[in-house]
C-alpha cells in the first residue's frame, strides 16, 4: 500500500529541511502543506500568534494535547528556555511515530516528552509520572469535543495555577462552540480571541487565549 500523508510530510522535511534547524523544519512543512498537500497543522499564520503568546508566557512546563505530526511541538519547543519542557499527548501511534522523527530532525527531542495515549487517561497521571506540579501553558489542538472535558480535568487534577495560559486552536473552524461558552462565561478565566485563518487557507479561524485566574 501507499504512503500516508504524515509519511509524505516527514519525507518533505527530510528532503527540504536542515537537520537540527527547527526554523527550516517549520518552513518545509508549511511549504509542503500550502503547495502540495493540506494537513491539519496549526500552520504559519496562527503559528505567529502561538509564537507571540509563548514568548509572552515563557513557560517552564508546557502541555500540548494533540501532537499529530509534531509541527506545533517544534514551534513550541524551539521557543522554550533551557531546562523547560513540553509534554505532548498523542492518541494515534502512527502519528506519534512520525512526530517523534520530525521533532528529532529539528533537534528538539531533549525538550519534548511525547506520550502516547488519550488525554483523558494521561492528564490524571501527569503529577505521578512526570513530577509536574502545574502547567504554565496548555495548547489544545486535539479532538474538539475533548477541549471542555480535558480543561475541567486539568482543573480537577490541580494542574492549572494562577496565570496558567490555555491556547485553543480551531475555535471557529472546525469550531469548539462548547469550549468558547465554557471559558468565556467563566469567572475563573480571562479570555481573548485572536482572529486568523484556517491553516493554509482563506477560511476564518482563530485561537482563544484563556488565562486561569484562580
Ligand atoms: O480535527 C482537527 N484536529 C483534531 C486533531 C487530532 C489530533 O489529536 C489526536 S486525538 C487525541 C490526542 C490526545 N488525546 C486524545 C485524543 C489525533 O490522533 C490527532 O493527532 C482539526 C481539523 C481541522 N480542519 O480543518 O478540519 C483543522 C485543524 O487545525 C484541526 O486541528
Ligand atoms: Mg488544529
Amino acid at each position: 500500500t501507499g504512503s500516508s500523508r504524515p509519511q509524505r510530510m516527514l519525507k518533505a522535511v527530510q528532503k527540504n529541511a536542515t537537520k537540527g534547524d527547527p526554523k527550516s523544519v517549520i518552513s518545509a512543512i508549511d511549504y509542503y502543506c500550502r503547495h502540495k498537500e493540506w494537513a491539519m497543522n496549526v500552520g504559519d499564520d496562527k503559528g505567529l500568534i502561538l509564537d507571540s503568546v509563548l514568548t509572552e508566557v515563557n513557560p517552564s512546563t508546557a502541555l500540548e494535547l494533540g501532537t499529530y505530526c509534531g509541527y506545533s511541538s517544534v514551534r513550541i519547543a524551539r521557543l522554550l528556555s533551557p531546562d523547560s519542557k513540553l509534554i505532548t499527548i498523542e492518541f494515534n501511534p502512527a502519528f506519534a511515530a512520525i512526530a517523534r522523527q520530525i521533532i528529532a530532525y529539528a533537534g528538539l527531542q531533549d525538550k519534548v516528552i511525547l506520550v502516547e495515549g488519550a488525554s483523558g487517561d494521561l492528564i490524571p497521571k501527569m503529577k505521578e509520572r512526570f513530577g509536574i506540579k502545574s502547567f504554565d501553558f496548555v495548547f489544545l489542538d486535539h479532538w474538539k469535543d475533548r477541549y471542555v472535558p480535558d480543561t475541567k480535568l486539568l482543573e480537577d487534577c490541580g494542574l492549572l495555577k494562577k496565570g496558567t495560559v490555555l491556547l485553543a486552536d480551531n475555535v471557529i473552524c472546525p469550531g469548539a462552540p462548547e469550549y468558547l461558552k465554557y471559558v468565556r462565561n467563566n469567572p475563573r478565566y480571562e479570555s481573548r480571541y485572536y482572529p486568523s485563518n484556517l491553516e493554509y487557507t482563506k477560511v476564518e479561524d482563530g485561537l482563544e487565549k484563556s488565562v486561569f485566574l484562580e
